[in-house]
């Protein structure tokens, strides 16, 4: 969408997006912790967990106060954290094992609830953590704000779990809702909403290889046509969306 502040970096291999990722979020996190103790970061599941893997490295992970990390998901399967689709399970074992973040700063999905459940009970967490002033509101919209949201997309043109005509785009209240039918599997998961992930202060999405190549030129390049993909729909009134792509990803862009 028009407006915002977009920017879309593209690197030549995926050792080269791997650094720039991680150099971008060192960047970030130290610019928003001169005015503030905690960073709040959002992640997804998929193949962004492992472009991380320079981040949890030297340089890098030397540059970063770990205790000040907070981390959330951006959705959750809903199924035991310790199942092959937990997207906890995937983001533990390939990331943050790997740094001293205080485990009482690792926000999983209580994986003893159903949909509706975990869901109430996540968003009831965020809100607890609004009240106590580790997560930020936008002064806009009074939804919770986070630092940095690190997503990847799916060929659909899919983030979290908010998937092409359903209804969950829509959502304008909740911050957490949950979806029993996901065209991907497995099909029950929770997810945040739009209005908390375009509340966001940064949002990098990265995307690597040839999947998701024509997603990608419709959300960067934008088109006419009245059916958005839910990536389209992300729109950071007062944040920066941040496009982090491989030169495979990229290859259709003009
Ligand atoms: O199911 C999901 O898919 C998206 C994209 O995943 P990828 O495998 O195409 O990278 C992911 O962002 C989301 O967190 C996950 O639950």
């Amino acid at each position: 969408m028009a407006g915002e502040k977009k920017d879309v970096r593209i690197f030549e291999t995926d050792d080269e997006l791997a650094d720039g990722l991680a150099k971008y979020t060192v960047e970030i996190f130290r610019k928003l912790t001169q005015q503030k103790s905690n960073f709040t970061v959002v992640l997804s599941g998929g193949y962004l967990i492992q472009k991380l893997r320079k981040l949890v490295e030297p340089p890098y992970v030397d540059e970063i106060d770990w205790s000040k990390w907070h981390v959330f998901w951006v959705d959750e399967r809903v199924v035991m954290k310790d199942d092959p689709d937990s997207n906890y399970r995937l983001a533990n074992e390939g990331f943050l094992l790997k740094v001293p973040i205080p485990p009482a700063q690792i926000y999983a999905i209580n994986d003893n609830l159903d949909a509706e459940g975990a869901a109430d009970d996540y968003e009831a967490k965020v809100k607890e953590l609004v009240e106590h002033g580790v997560v930020d509101v936008s002064p806009h919209t009074k939804f919770p704000r986070f630092d940095l949201m690190l997503l990847g997309i799916g060929h659909d043109g899919h983030l979290a779990s908010l998937f092409p005509n359903h209804q969950l785009l829509q959502e304008k209240e909740k911050w957490v809702t949950f979806i029993k039918d996901s065209p991907k599997p497995p099909p029950v998961r929770i997810t945040f909403t739009f209005p908390v992930i375009n509340a966001s202060a940064y949002i990098f999405m990265v995307v690597a290889g040839t999947a998701e190549v024509d997603a990608v030129k419709k959300a960067v390049e934008g088109d006419s046509s009245n059916d958005l993909l839910p990536v389209q729909r992300v729109y950071l009134e007062d944040g920066e969306f941040v496009w982090i792509l491989d030169k495979l990803a990229a290859s259709r862009l003009n």
